[in-house]
């Protein structure tokens, strides 16, 4: 491991699902950066067209390819679609990365929820990544690439806390996926990574918070943020670097060193610091947490009268 080389994107495919917007979209540009090839997917044509105007202008090399699909990867077989045409300009060879950054949150209250919300939360936060790694693992080993799958979850994949009842459990099984995926896939010898940021200031966040209820804002007040640049450099350095759990700031890394179960880790003595900083901090931070979610109690059941809750629940 202390010699092994780094991965280098130069010269490498690059394929980012979500690479229209916020954090995929950041990936793109700095992969367009360090000279790779790169392909984005999202749904909406026009965000499409802006973000490849931007992944041109970071051009390094005139040979270096940039193309902008619209696909859905929500299913395996628009996945497969996506990755089919992104194969087109390279002469049908598939991707070597698969950076996997679709997904969105609508937060909200459990009993405000239906069998079909929580489905739809399930399908963008867990399907919407599954399903591409599904088609681009079959594609790799279909043509024998040794290549590298990087899904993108989040700290709430490690933890949870009121409003996230329909995106959490999408980001938790990510991580379940990605530690079976990491261990499978050694046999084909592809790679493995997951990133758990905190929050990230992108446009998807500007419309999650128009829903999030406000007791759930109020408790995400203690994370200051990061801008969505930041979080692709500390997702790129750790797909160089050959990290599995990719935490890319201090809540994540206090969270990844506490529940680190079977993952590899990262660093002995850091781990065993984080974990101390996490056995003693965490449950202070959830009985303040705790405090606050019964402190609302009153808040809450003003909120549900207004809305005519529970009475008209669905
Ligand atoms: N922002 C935050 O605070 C955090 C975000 N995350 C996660 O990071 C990832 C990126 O989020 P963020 O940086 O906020 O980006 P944005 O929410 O701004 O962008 C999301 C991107 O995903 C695309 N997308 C969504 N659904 C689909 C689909 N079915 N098929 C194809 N493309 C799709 C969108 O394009 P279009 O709609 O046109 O398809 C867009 O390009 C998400 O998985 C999110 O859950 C994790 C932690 C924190
Ligand atoms: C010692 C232990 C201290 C613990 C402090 C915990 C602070 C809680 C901050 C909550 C951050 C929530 C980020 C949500 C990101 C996300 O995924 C959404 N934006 C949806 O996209």
């Amino acid at each position: 491991m202390l010699f092994s080389k780094k991965w280098d994107p130069r010269g490498k495919h690059c394929f980012i699902t979500g690479g229209s917007s916020g954090t995929g979209l950041a990936l793109g540009i700095l992969l367009a950066q360090r000279g790779a090839h790169v392909s984005i997917v999202a749904r909406d044509k026009t965000k499409l067209d802006g973000a490849l105007k931007k992944l041109k202008s970071a051009r390094q090399d005139p040979t270096q390819v940039f193309k902008a699909y619209s696909f859905s990867v929500d299913s395996e077989v628009g996945s497969a679609a996506a990755l089919k045409a992104a194969a087109e300009p390279h002469g049908g060879r598939c991707p070597d990365a698969l950076f996997l950054c679709a997904g969105a949150s609508r937060p909200g209250f459990f009993i405000e929820h239906t069998e079909q919300t929580l489905q739809e939360g399930m399908q963008v936060a867990y399907g919407a990544q599954a399903y591409t790694a599904l088609a681009g693992t079959k594609e790799m080993v279909k043509q024998g690439v040794k290549g590298k799958i990087v899904f993108v979850s989040s700290v709430l994949g490690f933890f949870s806390f009121i409003g996230y009842s329909a995106y959490s459990p999408g980001k938790f099984a990510l991580r379940g996926l990605a530690e079976s995926l990491r261990s499978e896939l050694l046999v084909y010898g592809i790679d493995v990574h997951i990133a758990f940021p905190a929050t990230i200031f992108t446009p998807g966040l500007e419309e999650e918070n128009k829903v999030k209820p406000e007791i759930t804002l109020k408790i995400e007040e203690t994370d200051a943020g990061k801008h969505p640049e930041e979080i692709a450099a500390g997702i790129l350095k750790g797909v160089e670097k050959g990290t599995f759990h990719i935490t890319t700031d201090i809540l994540g890394h206090i969270f990844r060193a506490s529940t680190a179960g079977a993952s590899p880790r990262q660093n002995f003595l850091g781990d065993i610091l984080l974990s101390l900083i996490g056995y003693i901090g965490i449950p202070i931070w959830r009985k303040t947490v705790d405090s606050q979610v019964i402190a609302y109690r009153a808040q809450h059941a003003e909120y549900l009268r207004s809305k005519g809750v529970p009475e008209n629940l669905s």
